[in-house]
């Protein structure tokens, strides 16, 4: 294959290759029916059914291709985004990054974490000391504004002139360097928590939230096949979010069931062969389903069926 010919005429689209948005990733594109076939150690794959080209890269390599133009759509997290931008702002220059859509996995915040028992309970105790953490940039943005309001209280005489934060970083396993003593505090993502509490350690601020996000560059080719790829994604999301629930009521209790299963527009209404009986179909968000299942049973509902969407496209 030579890659840079086969490339030419294709949308390239980057996909973290490993970490914690890889596989939910790849199975928003077999939902999609992107269908590839990543050879081993090629990290470049060309997708057989569309003009694009997979692209698998780590995910705090991908802000800086799409801000150059150099990838045309990606997926990444916002913290990413916000840490690669604070490197190398975007300038007027006509490139940059615009964020097409939130995904629904990748939830997580850049805490400032400490030893769970010690004597820190603000970020501003950690001015002038060791703080470990892979967001080098944010990290260092963030302890930027106490450490000048520390630097004029010490023109006051309140403070011994140690005002710098020491910002050290690693490329993972940041939890650890405070056991190590490499670190007095930490600043790293949190999702559950349990890593963070594996290690003793207690969060006492957030930097930022974060979500991972369909990117695009501004100078991305092919605005057609860009917004089919992100109109695919969105169906997939919706299905994933959503459920098909249908019940058959006493055509009277209409208006309350409507209320209980509004749908995403309307519910579906037909009628049943039984005199004052109706069909009623309706997407419910998946998460609220045992709720409802719930209220539609009390409120006299009968035969209750959910089914999952296997895809779709709704507004
Ligand atoms: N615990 C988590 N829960 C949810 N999202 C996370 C979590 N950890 C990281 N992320 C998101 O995933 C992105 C990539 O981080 P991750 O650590 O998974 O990748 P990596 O560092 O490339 O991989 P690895 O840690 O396996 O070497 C982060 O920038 C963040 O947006
Ligand atoms: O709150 P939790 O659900 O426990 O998740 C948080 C952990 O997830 C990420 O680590 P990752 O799995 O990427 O390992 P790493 O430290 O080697 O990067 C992050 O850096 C935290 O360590
Ligand atoms: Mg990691």
């Amino acid at each position: 294959m030579d890659l840079v010919k086969d490339l030419e005429d294709r949308l390239l689209f980057a996909i973290p290759k490993k970490g914690r948005l890889s596989q939910p990733c790849l199975d928003l594109l077999r939902g999609s029916d992107i269908k590839f076939n990543k050879p081993q150690r090629l990290d470049i794959t060309l997708v057989r059914n569309l003009p694009i080209a997979l692209v698998f890269l780590p995910a705090g390599d991908i802000p800086r291709l799409v801000q150059r133009g150099r990838i045309d759509l990606g997926i990444t997290g916002r913290d990413q985004i916000a840490e690669y931008q604070l490197r190398d702002p975007p300038r007027d220059d006509g490139k940059g990054i615009d964020e097409v859509l939130a995904l629904p996995f990748g939830g997580c915040k850049l805490q400032v974490q400490v030893p769970k028992d010690g004597d820190i309970t603000e970020p501003k105790q950690l001015v002038g000391k060791t703080v470990c953490t892979s967001f080098h940039h944010l990290t260092s943005s963030y302890f930027a504004k106490f450490e000048a309001d520390a630097t004029g209280a010490a023109a006051n005489g309140d403070a011994n002139g140690e005002l710098k934060t020491e910002i050290e970083w690693a490329g993972g396993s940041v939890e650890s360097s405070i056991a190590l003593g490499d670190a007095v505090g930490i600043v790293d993502l949190v999702e559950s928590g349990d890593t963070m509490r594996a290690h003793g350690l207690k969060a006492i601020s957030t930097v930022l939230e974060s979500t991972a996000v369909l990117i695009k560059s501004k100078r991305a080719r092919n605005p057609e096949l860009v917004n089919l790829i992100a109109s695919r994604i969105r169906g997939v999301i919706t299905a994933q979010a959503y459920v098909l629930c249908t019940y058959n009521i006493k055509r009277e209790l209409l208006p309350i069931a409507s209320k209980v299963t509004p749908g995403k527009r309307a519910p579906t209404i037909n009628s049943l062969e039984e005199e004052g009986w109706v069909a009623v179909s309706s997407m419910v968000e998946r998460k609220k389903i045992a709720e409802v299942m719930d209220e539609l049973e009390r409120i006299g509902a009968e035969d209750i069926l959910v089914r999952t969407i296997e895809n779709a496209r709704s507004s």
